[in-house]
């Protein structure tokens, strides 16, 4: 059995994994931290793992931690790059769910994160965890930066498009929305239920964090420096994403044929047929991203409709699939939940 260890395991997508990996048939949670429920049993906490785990938090601790295969830090931005050099002398491989290792650029991620990185060793060879883009690399590598949840859904959406030149890059709009536990499980007011319910928002319009980080992934893919319009905004929901992309052909494609020849392989891409809108629900729970793409009126518009669960394909379930390239198992191990309806 493959042993891995879990940072920030009282969080939301702490709990995401926790669940993910009781069904995954290879792995095995060796330890689970918590700094301020250290002692407590997990399904004391979590009543829905009764009979899945028997574990109970811990201090994290890089020596407990530093004794498993695999170490997913689903933390704040800022904690992994503390504790991930001395696992990786341990001979321990590492998924950061936060944005540590996401950015190769370090004088950008400092602006955008506001400290100076404490392992830039670390970021050079860490790989960029979407394996729709990066497979061969994600396999061969010790540490994964897992992507944030909008980055999963814009760049999805883009790729096919971008690939083979087909829009013109200096000008990509993507508005996404985003249920309420993309923020995350500690107290804040915006995500109170008096302020989040029957309400609706943008936010971050002037630049969000997740900017770079969409920029960085779509220029990889087009060769060169690409142009983007992000806008997020928090809907009344408590998880699910949708990215609604928007680019300006220059080039003349089938754009059905195109996404669903590129995406044919690919077992958590799921191109809808002409003419349909994915809705959030029928990802729920799941590593799924589904897509549907639109030529409006037969326009120079082709206009992308992405869908994810942040919690899963934007986070926990993601940095399953990442684990399971990194660890020589089967890519789809522990992931084939289906979402429940209604
Ligand atoms: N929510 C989402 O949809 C997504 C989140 N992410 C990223 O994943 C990471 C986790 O997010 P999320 O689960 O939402 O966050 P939460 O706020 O829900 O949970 C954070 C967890 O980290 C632990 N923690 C906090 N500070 C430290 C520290 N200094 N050392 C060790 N553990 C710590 C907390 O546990 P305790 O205080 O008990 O130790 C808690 O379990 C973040 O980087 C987030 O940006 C990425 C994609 C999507
Ligand atoms: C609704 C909401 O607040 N969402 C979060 C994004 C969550 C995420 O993916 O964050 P990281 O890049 O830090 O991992 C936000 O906009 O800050």
């Amino acid at each position: 059995m493959i042993e891995v260890g879990i940072v920030g395991g009282t969080g939301y997508t702490g709990m995401e994994l926790l669940r993910l990996l009781a069904g995954h048939p290879q792995v095995r949670v060796r330890a689970i931290t918590s700094r301020g429920n250290a002692g407590t049993a997990v399904d004391d906490m979590f009543p829905s793992l009764r009979g899945h785990l028997d574990l109970q938090f811990t201090a994290p601790d890089a020596e407990t931690l530093g004794r498993c295969d695999l170490v997913f830090f689903a933390t704040p931005n800022g904690t992994a790059m503390q504790m991930v050099p001395e696992l990786l002398e341990a001979g321990t491989r590492v998924v950061d769910l936060g944005a540590d290792f996401r950015l190769k650029d370090l004088p950008t991620w400092s602006q955008w994160y506001g400290m100076e990185h404490a392992c830039p060793d670390v970021v050079e060879q860490a790989v960029y965890g979407l394996p729709e883009l990066n497979r061969e690399a994600i396999r061969g590598a010790r540490v994964v930066a897992n992507p944030g949840c909008y980055p999963t859904a814009v760049i999805l959406g883009y790729l096919p498009l971008l690939e083979q030149k087909l829009v013109d890059a200096s000008f990509l709009v993507a508005d996404c929305k985003s249920g309420v536990s993309g923020a995350g499980r500690k107290a804040q007011v915006h995500t109170l239920l008096c302020e989040a319910n029957e309400n609706f928002k943008a936010y971050g319009a002037p630049g969000h964090r997740h900017l770079p980080e969409i920029r960085q992934g779509l220029a990889q893919i087009q060769g060169s420096d690409v142009g983007l319009t992000f806008v997020p905004h928090l809907v009344p929901m408590t998880r699910g994403m949708q990215g609604t992309l928007y680019a300006r052909l220059t080039g003349q494609a089938n754009l059905q044929e195109l996404y669903e020849r590129r995406y044919a392989a690919e077992s958590f891409v799921d191109v809808l047929p002409p003419g349909s809108h994915p809705e959030t629900r029928t990802v729920r729970g799941t590593n799924m991203c589904r897509i549907a793409v639109h030529r409006p009126a037969d326009g120079d518009t082709a206009l992308v409709l992405s869908v994810i669960d942040n919690l899963t394909k934007g986070a926990a379930s993601q940095a399953v699939q990442n684990m399971n390239l990194m660890l020589g198992l089967e890519e789809t191990a522990g992931l084939q939940q289906i979402a429940v309806l209604p």
